[in-house]
């Protein structure tokens, strides 16, 4: 298996928005970033993906299948922002509910992942903060021996602490080519630590999907005044905003930029600001 999940020209529409033929795939033993504003259509692809909303064309594969019966969905460990199980119940009445559930559920598992998140076994999930509704949803996921998860915004309650543990849990999940992730989430910073790929979405379109490492490591921002700009090289430029007193121009391969225009200052960018710059820069007229 070379993709644990791939979407190929997912459409959907709604009344004011359409989520127009996405396609991006995660590899094997990869984590893969889904960044994007409010309203991108990250959780409509996930939905989609996933058969919770009907798509209305394009293709899925999630685990080399295209049918979600129930064989893939036990392997599929998902998180959702918000509730994901009745709240009437306790952790412990939802340990025999998920027993019923996945013939791979893992309940010694299970209760280490309560005890290290410290949540009350017996404590009704409605009486649970957002955080310890996300860390028990968490627990679950990681519970019943899945071969991809999916985390839509799930790191979104936690504090720094408990992110950072998450964090660790998630790259350890994927340290065999058989484990991967799809996780969707503003805090690009975490997705800068995780992630192998990012895939970013605009307005219910794939606007790139590329290796982090290129992002973190080549784009960079180069800074200068109008004089400058004029100079430059338009087709060096991907995107360009006008500040006050100057202008930043995303870059992508800052090394090579260097050389060419040597006296200019050029800094490394990280994913928010390129998101930014993608989203609210203008296009260079050649
Ligand atoms: N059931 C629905 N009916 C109508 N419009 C919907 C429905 N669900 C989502 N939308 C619209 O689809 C668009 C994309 O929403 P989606 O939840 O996929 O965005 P998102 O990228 O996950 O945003 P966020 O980061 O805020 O969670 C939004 O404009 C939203 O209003």
């Amino acid at each position: 298996m070379t993709n644990a999940f791939m979407v190929s020209g997912l459409t959907k529409t709604y009344q004011d928005f359409t989520l127009d033929h996405v396609s991006f795939t995660v590899p094997s033993g990869t984590i893969v970033g889904l960044i994007g504003e409010n309203g991108a259509g990250k959780s409509t692809t996930i939905n989609a993906a996933l058969g919770l909303i009907q798509k209305e064309d394009g293709i899925v594969s999630i685990l080399d299948r295209e049918e979600l019966d129930g064989d893939v969905k036990e392997q599929i460990g998902i998180v959702f922002d918000g509730s994901n199980y009745p709240e009437i119940l306790s952790p412990r009445k939802l340990n025999r509910v998920m027993k019923n559930i996945y013939r791979t559920w893992d309940e010694q598992a299970y209760l280490r992942l309560l005890k290290q998140f410290s949540l009350p076994a017996d404590k009704q999930i409605k009486q649970f903060s957002k955080g310890m509704k996300m860390k028990l949803a968490i627990s679950v996921a990681f519970s019943h021996h899945s071969r991809l998860l999916i985390l839509d915004e799930a790191t979104s309650g936690l504090d720094p602490v408990v992110r950072d543990d998450i964090l660790d849990m998630l790259l350890n999940f994927v340290q065999d080519e058989e484990h991967s992730i799809l996780v969707s989430s503003h805090i690009t910073s975490d997705l800068e630590k995780i992630a192998d790929y990012i895939v970013f979405i605009h307005e219910g379109k794939v606007v790139f999907e590329k290796p982090k490492d290129e992002l973190t490591e080549r784009y960079g921002i180069l800074k200068c005044g109008a004089v400058q700009f004029d100079g430059l090289d338009k087709s060096d430029i991907i995107s360009y905003r006008k500040m006050d007193y100057e202008w930043q121009i995303l870059v992508s391969d800052r090394g090579r930029m260097q050389k060419k225009y040597p006296k200019t200052l050029i800094v490394p960018a990280t994913i928010d600001e390129i998101m930014l710059l993608y989203v609210k820069g203008e296009k260079a007229e050649n």
